[in-house]
């Protein structure tokens, strides 16, 4: 049984189609991220996949039944943008709430609220909380019913980067007890944290990536001889870019050793040495170039 099954989905507002015969299966605990430029239709996407709207056609499969069917949000949670939530209500209300449809016990209500870490404003009306607590609460109703597939649109809105780590820290944990996660979002740094697995929406299409085929690893070198390194690295067939006051190399782990031995061969210091792994920035930028040019 696949967690999520969607076929041929299609979706568009009048005269402009947004999804066009999207098909995508996942039927493994994990974390996958939707990603695009503003405007794409992740939200849309995520709608359609949760039946608040209509797909024009198509098909969705959410924990082996049809997403015409409520029930399956027993078991599906999706945590949608603020605007669902009253502000003349609290936290509290909220959750409260979705205990009285869905027939859930009222002590998840402190479990998840401890859980999120929301517990000192649970009380106080929506009207009064910020960004971040708003998203926190929103957090706490998708958790409440300890979903098996949790759809996330723009999770990391308005967090501050202790909410971020917090965040991040609750849907590794999740993923790791066996949830099934999509989430869209545009910060790629945070995504290249918590997954590998990237769904890139362009052109009303979803095209799957896994970014461990696409990484790359650099170091680079701050050394008492950059023309010298270069010049003899070269020679030994590396592909060396100068950059500011320091050379970069693509390099495997396994190479970096080697490299050390024959820069100190020839005598150069070396000052300090920087890894860095490219990551879905830079695959993004491939992809929406000539979207955003
Ligand atoms: N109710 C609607 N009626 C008409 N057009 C809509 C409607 N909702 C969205 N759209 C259009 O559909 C396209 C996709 O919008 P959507 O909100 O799904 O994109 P998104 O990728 O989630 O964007 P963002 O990253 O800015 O949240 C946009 O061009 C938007 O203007």
């Amino acid at each position: 049984m696949a967690i999520l099954a969607v076929h041929d989905l299609s979706k568009g507002y009048k005269n402009h189609q947004v999804l066009e015969k999207i098909s995508l299966t996942i039927d493994a605990p994990g974390i996958w991220a939707l990603v695009g430029p503003n405007g794409v239709g992740k939200t849309t996407f995520l709608n359609v996949i949760t039946n608040i709207l209509p797909a024009t056609s198509g098909t969705v499969e959410l924990v082996g039944k049809t997403n015409k069917d409520s029930s399956v949000f027993k078991e599906v949670a999706f945590l949608q943008d603020n605007t669902v939530l009253f502000d003349y209500l609290s936290g509290y209300d909220h959750l409260k709430y979705i205990c009285d449809v869905q027939k859930i016990h009222k002590k998840r209500i402190k479990e998840v609220t401890e859980y999120v870490g929301m517990e000192s404003y649970l009380k106080k009306t929506v009207g009064n909380y910020s960004l971040g607590m708003k998203q926190h609460l929103l957090l706490a109703m998708a958790l409440i019913n300890e979903p098996k597939l949790l759809l996330l649109d723009e999770p990391l809105n308005g967090l501050d980067p202790t909410s971020a780590i917090l965040m991040r820290g609750i849907l590794l944990e999740l993923a790791e007890k066996g949830a099934t996660i999509l989430l869209s979002s545009h910060n790629l740094s945070e995504i290249d944290r918590v997954t590998k697995q990237i769904l890139f929406l362009k052109d009303g299409k979803l095209t799957e990536v896994d970014m461990n085929n696409y990484e790359n690893t650099y170091y680079e070198f701050v050394l008492s001889n950059h023309e010298l390194a270069h010049r003899m690295l070269t020679e030994h067939g590396y592909d060396v870019e100068f950059a500011s006051e320091r050379i970069r190399i693509q390099l495997g782990n396994e190479q970096l050793d080697m490299v050390i031995e024959l820069i100190k061969g020839k005598g150069i210091r070396i000052l300090d040495i920087q890894k860095e792994i490219t990551g879905s920035e830079k695959l993004y930028k491939e992809i929406f170039s000539e979207a955003s040019s």
